[in-house]
């Protein structure tokens, strides 16, 4: 026998294995039919992935079921929440419970991601980040950094003016200048810095290892303890490696902001505004560790969503430019052609403070938020949402509610005006937060990204008129990831004679 025992001790193993197994199928067969229903066609595996493309099905399932869902991806359980009174009662009102971020091995046990405030579990941790970011990027405390959103935006408004043709690599830059001074005080003269490149290659290992599924170890946890000569534990030298590229990426602009500080060179930015408030503060002490983390995410969480966003304007401007002409005559009337439009002229644009509002709903750049994770289980409207499963906001398609907003997939900035042209103080998504998440997980600076919109729009719509070349047909990435719009040729012309000399004389002052 294979085992070596006795006809009687194999039958009673076989036996045993056999109850087990029904056990395991009628346990998981009760618990999935407490589970909210949802569109789930292959039995046990639920369906292979995610729908590619998204939108279509993210939508029609909302309508199918409009509360929540268990979506099953190869037998994982995702909750997805669909519509904005379901948000607000699992993740607004159940915030504690749904805290939680899903937990992998690849990326935050071997690559070291687990401290990173996107990722962190550790609810001490995670408390103290909530506090430092707030001591730093309240209302109040970003404005000390308009002046250097406004003048990059103004300047990759110039710069597109000189080469159209090469407006998302002038549009990178500025948001990349933005973080590294915000963050660290670190100027960014060109979009090939070598802090740069290595910050987004690291994003786009971050991109691959948090993807469930693309590594072994997240499916058969054990081979974690396989030695790295193991045959087969390749994983495990590249996560050495990749670690050590994550962590040099934190300590290298943090060392430097520390060698200023020490020299008395250093200007103000958030690592500054971090070192100092830990040194004065009685009680809170994040420590250094933290605050490396807490300004690494100021690129990681700002970059490419910022950039996402300003690519989804430009298209909204090229295929609705009876939209451009508006924002553009309200500019004239408020701030006129003698000087490019900055922050502090915010409150006075009404019209334009809409764009950047329809710019976030209408091409939401977080279709479906980041994953939450059920840190207990809940039961919900009579459903049981597990302990460990995903939670998933369907944005999209509440962007497209025709409850909230009729004619979702119109560019309508109207919808947040009176019809005095004044902004409406009750407005959908307002109340409950939607396109920054939601929760104890909402963005920390969602604010600071609001004004490096508001900073490149207003300055691109004041400096040009943009169109595309005819025919030109927008479209928009298919799967789930940060929404924006496929690279289009951009033409973009000077809007009155001399909008570049006031350009030029605003950024040389
Ligand atoms: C257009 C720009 C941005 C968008 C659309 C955006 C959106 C989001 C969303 C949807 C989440 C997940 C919230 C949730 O899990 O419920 C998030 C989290 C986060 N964002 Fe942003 N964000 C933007 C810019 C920024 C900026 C500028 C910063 C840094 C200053 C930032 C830092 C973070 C951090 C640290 C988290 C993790 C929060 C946590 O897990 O507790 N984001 N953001």
């Amino acid at each position: 026998m294979a085992l070596g025992a006795s006809p009687s001790v194999s039958t009673a193993l076989q036996v045993g294995a056999v109850v087990l197994l029904l056990g395991i199928i009628i346990c998981s067969m009760i618990s999935r039919s407490r589970l909210p229903p949802g569109p789930n066609p292959i039995p046990i595996l639920g369906n292979l992935s995610l729908p590619v493309p998204f939108r279509p099905k993210f939508e029609k399932w909302a309508k199918e079921y409009p509360d929540v869902m268990t979506l099953r991806v190869l037998g994982i359980p995702i909750i997805v929440v669909n519509t904005r009174q379901s948000v607000l009662e699992v993740m607004e009102k159940r915030a504690a419970a749904t805290a939680g971020r899903p937990h992998q091995i690849m990326a935050d046990e071997l690559c070291g991601l687990a401290p990173d405030p996107f990722r962190s579990n550790d609810w001490d941790m995670h408390k103290q980040y909530r506090r430092l970011f707030n001591s730093v990027l309240g209302p109040r405390a970003i404005q000390a950094y308009w002046g250097t959103q406004t003048r990059q935006m103004h300047r990759a408004a110039l710069e597109i003016l000189g080469a159209p043709d090469r407006h998302m690599e002038f549009i990178r830059r500025a948001v990349a200048d933005i973080a590294f001074q915000i963050a660290y005080g670190i100027e960014i003269e060109s979009y090939d810095h070598p802090m740069v490149k290595r910050v987004n290659e690291g994003l786009r290992v971050v991109e691959r290892v948090v993807v469930p599924g693309n590594f072994i170890v997240d499916i058969i946890p054990f081979l974690r303890y396989l030695p790295t000569w193991f045959p087969g534990a390749g994983f495990k030298k590249q996560a050495a490696e990749w670690r050590a590229h994550f962590d040099a990426t934190r300590n290298m602009p943090y060392d430097a902001v520390k060698a200023d500080i020490a020299s008395g060179s250093s200007k103000s930015c958030l690592a500054v505004a971090m070192i100092e408030h830990d040194a004065e503060s009685k009680d809170d002490k994040y420590g250094e560790n933290m605050i490396r983390w807490a300004c690494a995410s100021v690129y990681g969480g700002g970059a490419d969503t910022s950039v996402a966003a300003l690519q989804s304007f430009l298209a909204a401007m090229v295929m609705y430019p009876e939209v451009q002409s508006k924002a553009q005559a309200e500019l004239d009337r408020v701030v006129g052609r003698d000087r490019p439009p900055t922050l502090e002229d915010c409150e006075l644009l009404p019209y334009c403070n809409a764009i950047v509002e329809e710019v976030l709903r209408w091409q939401p750049v977080t279709t479906v938020g980041l994953p939450h994770s059920m840190v207990n289980d809940e039961i919900y409207n009579g459903w049981l949402l597990p302990k460990g499963a995903n939670v998933l906001p369907n944005i999209w398609a509440m962007t497209r509610d025709e409850r909230d907003f009729p004619q979702g997939d119109k560019f309508m900035p109207e919808r947040y005006l009176t019809p005095e042209g004044k902004t409406k103080e009750e407005l959908p998504g307002r109340q409950i937060p939607l396109l920054f998440g939601f929760g104890r997980r909402i963005c920390p600076g969602w604010q600071l990204a609001v004004a490096n919109l508001f900073a490149g729009i207003v300055a691109l719509l004041w400096s040009s008129t943009m169109s595309a070349e005819p025919g030109t047909d927008i479209k928009w990435i298919e799967h789930i990831a940060i929404n924006h719009a496929l690279d289009f040729p951009l033409q973009a012309k000077p809007r009155f004679p001399g909008v570049e000399d006031v350009l030029r004389s605003t950024l040389a002052e």
